[in-house]
């Protein structure tokens, strides 16, 4: 049987802001299911606070971790309040109503990720990028204090995969989401885990992990890492095969 992840072994520290990243297949996906326990380990545990995740209930579970799936289905008829209202229900006994500090929340997260003026409409006319802010809103409702995405800027444009790192980087939560724009998870995650047919290839700081030899060996694409002159972050850019020994040629000549 061929194992999606093997020999993953790190702690995370709370309000960490961990990029997953690694190539098609690597494990992002299945690792993300490990963490928040819809998916259990066939060898080995996944801790919470010292305690594994298959000794939480389902409710106990969504109080402390909330997930953001890749490819959420439009739930048809409802309304953008109605779906972030929805993150309320870890928290609530069947058919207790809607208090005005929840409804508080609910407004608040909707501005948060730009959709408050859109509060009324209904999801099957939302653009992609606006529902997957949408979902980000509904994890905010939750409350939970560990947010698990999966490539959260999927579907944005430039402005909101901005808006929605910076406001997951302030949020003082730990956030844990996988990533195909290295220059981006570079930017805003203070730990990034680089993964590779199910292993891990490193963990630690953009700057620890962002190695030209590391990531020409994962992606199989020769590439390099500069440094931003002000900012000092770290950009990755990847080259053609046919770009770098071209290149490679005009300096040696
Ligand atoms: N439900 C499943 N059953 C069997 N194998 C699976 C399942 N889901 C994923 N896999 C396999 O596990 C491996 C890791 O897949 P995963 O989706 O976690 O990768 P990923 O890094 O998230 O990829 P991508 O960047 O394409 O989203 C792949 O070989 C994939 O084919």
């Amino acid at each position: 049987m061929h194992a999606a992840l093997a020999e993953i072994s790190l702690t995370l520290a709370a309000n960490d802001f961990v990029g997953i990243i690694g190539p098609n297949g690597a494990g992002k996906s299945s690792l993300l299911h490990l963490l928040s326990g819809q998916v259990m380990p066939t060898v080995g545990h996944v801790l919470l606070a010292g305690r594994p995740l298959h000794r939480f209930s389902a409710t106990q579970l969504a109080q402390r971790i909330a997930s953001v799936a890749q490819i959420n289905v439009p739930a048809l008829g409802l309304t953008c309040w109605q779906v972030a209202a929805m993150g309320l229900l870890p928290h609530k006994k069947w058919f207790e109503h809607e208090t005005d500090r929840d409804r508080q929340q609910i407004a608040m997260a909707l501005e948060h990720v730009g959709l408050f003026d859109k509060q009324q409409a209904t999801t099957d006319t939302l653009s992609g990028g606006e529902l997957q802010r949408l979902y980000i809103a509904r994890a905010l409702v939750q409350q939970a204090s560990i947010l698990l995405l999966d490539e959260p800027t999927n579907h944005l444009d430039v402005q909101y995969q901005h808006q929605v790192l910076q406001l997951l980087q302030q949020l003082g939560k730990t956030v844990i989401c996988s990533m195909h724009d290295l220059n981006l998870a570079a930017r805003y995650c203070n730990k990034l885990l680089l993964l590779h047919e199910g292993r891990v290839q490193a963990f630690g700081t953009p700057e620890q992990v962002l190695q030209p030899d590391l990531l020409q060996q994962v992606f199989a694409l020769p590439c390099e890492v500069t440094v931003h002159p002000t900012f000092h972050w770290r950009q990755v850019t990847f080259l053609a095969k046919d770009m770098f020994y071209t290149k490679a040629k005009q300096a040696v000549l």
